[in-house]
């Protein structure tokens, strides 16, 4: 199924429920010592909570029957005590437990991210960005809850509950039976809403994607939306989009409610049929009224923790969509990636040869169809052709962002699916015709073609492209932070710092798109003799758009329906009155 629509729901790989938890769990392997330490904490204060209520069944069968007024002022300050102690322990559970589960869910960000930052081209193709974000942040902080709980929840209730039955079946296991009639009806009652509430709360998990994948890709193309003024069109999808999202929510919350009713309803029946046990088939009375007081309240106190038990489970159910997604993310093997003994590429001079490659991005629709070149080191080959014809993806297979299907790419001999990723890509220089700038410094944009360039490489690299003039003239200089996307900047002044960029990076072979947008003639000269500095003395591929750069390429590549249809100088190919005649007719008669 396609993923790669914003109002279409993901598909996430079907995992079972207990696949998913224990996975979640294990993060929490790593804090044992704190667990240990929340367990322990927690057994006191159950253990604290417990005793309470046989103080007070104390204090009001035995001091107050007899009017011991010494013995129950000892014992309120006992109890007393022991609350403070309690109080105090609460607070260090808290504590302790918000930065284990906090510490749990950067560790998951970051695997997250991380993971997501080696994906092949092929997983961002597929899927709209405001869905990744959606897994990084709202899908992770889904979890809180359930991490956090799981240590506070589970294991002291658990034992809670289990001290309570043994205490109850010891001082009266007939009143201990009554109250816990109603349990198999609350456990049939839970299976069947957690059933239909999980498959809900997936749904409403898509919806949200969806709708965070519209609102990331509309403020990103707010401009666009703006001049074509279709503020109105992009409403009504949100308002479509908002509805639905909406609609899941309230469905799965309805079902969600069921849960405490349930709970409640058992809870009351045990209730009911303890004291009805107690008063008509046991005839308790007036002369045990602490042991009635008490067995209240180990009835309250049975069943509050299942409450927080069920609870619980709830949150499980709530959000365990938002680790299933997350997993599939991390179970996403990367399409491109390292064979099990690659070679470093040592330096490369700069032949690249394709050997018969055919590639396709969706098996049915073939892209480019045996296609064979060599290309000497230092050569300069320019791309044309028609759109879709398929001059980016022979530049993609390049630097091997997808793999061919079929044939080979090598560069100096070397097949680049032998040798490490990293060693090949770091030899490229990639522009692309979105001169992506990151918000930081104009030194901080270009430097990142080299993380260790020194500031001295960074200028000559700028002057080497033109760029250094116009960046002196910028408020601070190279320390001239750029807004996000360089959107501060002219066109031509983008492409001029991305040129710095890719030339700081000193690449051995270089890819460029050429931009196509037109810009003023004073700085499409700069433009135009950057790129001349760029391509001196490496291998290049440039998808030429500049009829400057066509005509000094060394050879130009005529690219049609995936194949090489015209290969040669520009003068050569004009004789040969072909489609590189009519290209260059249609786009450059006028010049
Ligand atoms: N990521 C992708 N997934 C699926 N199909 C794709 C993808 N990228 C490109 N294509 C298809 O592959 C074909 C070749 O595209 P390519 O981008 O290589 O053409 P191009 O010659 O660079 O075109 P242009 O000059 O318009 O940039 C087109 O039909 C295009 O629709």
């Amino acid at each position: 199924m396609s993923i790669n629509a914003i109002k279409e729901d993901e598909h996430i790989s079907s995992v079972s429920k207990k696949d998913t938890l224990v996975r979640l769990f294990k993060y929490l392997l790593a804090y044992r010592s704190t667990i240990f330490s929340v367990i322990l904490i927690m057994l006191t204060t159950v253990a604290i909570s417990i005793i309470n209520p046989l103080l007070i069944e104390r204090a009001i069968d035995v001091h107050i029957a007899n009017k011991d007024i010494k013995r129950l002022l000892m014992l309120i300050g006992f109890a007393l005590g022991l609350n403070i102690i309690f109080i105090l322990l609460v607070k260090l559970r808290m504590y302790l437990m918000a930065k284990m589960s906090n510490d749990v869910l950067l560790r998951i960000r970051q695997e997250l991210y991380t993971h997501i930052q080696k994906l092949s081209f092929n997983f961002f193709d597929s899927r709209p960005t405001g869905k990744i974000l959606a897994r990084i942040i709202g899908d992770v902080n889904s979890l809180k809850d359930v991490l956090s709980d799981s240590v506070t929840t589970l294991i002291p209730d658990f034992v809670t509950i289990v001290a309570v039955v043994i205490i109850m079946l010891v001082k009266n296991w007939r009143l201990a039976l009554a109250s816990l009639i109603s349990l198999p009806l609350m456990l049939c009652g839970l299976w069947f809403i957690e059933t239909r509430s999980h498959v809900r709360w997936r749904i409403h998990r898509k919806k949200s994607s969806n709708l965070n994948a519209f609102i990331h890709e509309s403020l990103s193309g707010i401009r666009i939306i703006q001049s074509f003024t279709a503020e109105n069109e992009t409403e009504e999808d949100f308002d479509h989009l908002l509805k639905e999202h909406r609609g899941s929510f309230i469905s799965a919350i309805l079902i969600n409610d069921a849960f405490f009713s349930v709970v409640d309803i058992s809870w009351g029946l045990g209730t009911i049929a303890m004291y009805f046990v107690a008063v008509k088939v046991l005839g308790i009375g007036a002369g045990n009224v602490g042991t009635l007081i008490s067995f209240g309240m180990y009835i309250g106190m049975f069943w509050r923790p299942i409450m927080n038990l069920s609870n619980f489970y709830n949150k499980i159910i709530t959000n365990i969509s938002g680790a299933e997604r997350i997993f599939d993310i991390l179970d996403t093997k990367p399409e491109i990636e390292d064979r099990a003994n690659v070679i470093e590429m040592p330096e490369i001079k700069g032949e690249v040869t394709f050997e018969h490659v055919s590639f396709a991005y969706d098996e049915d629709t073939p892209v480019l169809n045996d296609v064979s070149f060599v290309v000497k080191p230092g050569e300069t080959i320019a791309l044309v052709g028609p759109t879709g014809a398929g001059k980016t993806t022979i530049v993609n297979l390049i630097s091997r962002f997808y793999d061919v299907q079929q044939g080979n790419v090598y560069i100096d001999g070397y097949n680049v699916k032998d040798v490490s990723i990293e060693s090949l890509r770091k030899q490229m220089g990639i522009m692309t015709q979105d001169n992506f700038l990151f918000s930081g410094t104009v030194k901080d944009n270009i430097r990142y073609g080299r993380l260790d360039a020194k500031d001295e490489e960074i200028i000559e690299a700028a002057k080497a492209v033109n760029a250094h003039d116009f960046i002196m003239k910028l408020k601070d200089g190279y320390d001239t932070e750029l807004k996000e996307r360089g959107s501060g900047l002219s066109i031509g002044q983008r492409q001029l710092i991305a040129f710095a960029r890719t030339m700081v990076s000193m690449p051995k072979i270089l890819i460029l798109d050429e931009a196509t947008s037109s810009i003023d003639t004073h700085t499409e000269l700069l433009v135009q003799q950057g790129i001349e500095a760029l391509l001196k003395g490496r291998t290049s591929f440039v998808i030429a758009h500049r009829l400057s750069t066509i005509s000094k390429a060394d050879r130009i590549f005529v690219i049609d329906k995936g194949k090489i249809l015209e290969e040669g100088t520009s003068s050569e190919l004009l004789a040969k009155k072909g489609l590189y005649y009519d290209l260059y007719m249609a786009q450059f008669k006028n010049i």
